[in-house]
């Protein structure tokens, strides 16, 4: 499930990374996918002191993000790392690597960008991804995130005008299985409703079809046929 996150940093922190940003250094993209043909952009290396910075103040928002807790169940979160796509630039259809070559390695059971500048900076520079026939394409505002599944393919579309910039990373979730994941994330929003109180028809029919979900979706899995 594609799941946007809204407002993962807060001000302070995305003027802390608008400070930053342009002390980053950046070196070709394919030095970490070498055997790449379809990667044409510009990343940070680790040791970047204020690459550094910034993965950290994004690993930080996005751990405490309630929403991402929810959606992947966050195990271990990979590496964070700043990509700048300048004109010219783009990453075609790929999907992501099973495993990021770390130690140990994390597998990647779910794909994240952290986006930071604002879209009205850069033409082109979609972050697309391939349903089926459909493409959903995602350019948003600085500081929101799109958390979507690692076995998705996905393209960033050239940039034809500005810059780019955002923050990647992984996350290996405590539930590999994206069927049984989707069912924590709707008791999550149950539990949550339960909490607050129905206080709507609306909210009383977003339970119930929930929880019809629940079951249809349980009864499938264990039913014997
Ligand atoms: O820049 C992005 O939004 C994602 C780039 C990408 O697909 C990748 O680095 O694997
Ligand atoms: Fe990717």
């Amino acid at each position: 499930m594609i799941r946007v996150l809204s407002n993962v940093l807060n001000a302070a922190e995305l003027q802390a990374v608008r400070e930053l940003l342009p002390q980053v250094g950046f070196n070709d993209g394919r030095v970490t996918n070498p055997g790449s043909e379809v990667k044409h952009n510009l990343q940070a290396p680790q040791e970047d002191p204020a690459n550094a910075r910034i993965a950290q103040l994004v690993r930080e928002a996005l751990f405490r993000n309630p929403d991402l807790r929810s959606y992947a169940q966050p195990r271990t979160m990979a590496r964070t790392t700043v990509v700048r796509y300048e004109p010219g630039m783009d990453y075609g259809w790929h999907v992501d690597e099973a495993l990021f070559p770390s130690q140990p390695p994390i597998r990647s059971d779910l794909s994240c960008t952290i986006f930071l500048n604002d879209p009205s900076e850069y033409e082109g520079g979609a972050l697309t991804m391939q349903l089926g026939a459909q493409e959903l394409a995602y350019k948003l505002d600085p500081g929101c995130a799109i958390l979507y599944p690692s076995t998705t393919i996905h393209r960033v579309t050239p940039v034809t005008r500005g810059v780019r910039i955002a923050a990647i990373t992984w996350l290996h979730s405590w539930i590999a299985d994206a069927g049984r994941r989707e069912l924590m994330i709707q008791i999550d929003e149950a539990r949550a409703l339960a909490a607050r109180g129905i206080a709507s028809a609306e909210q009383k029919q977003r339970l119930q079809v929930l929880l019809e979900s629940l079951r249809s979706n349980l009864f499938r899995m264990w039913s014997d046929t």
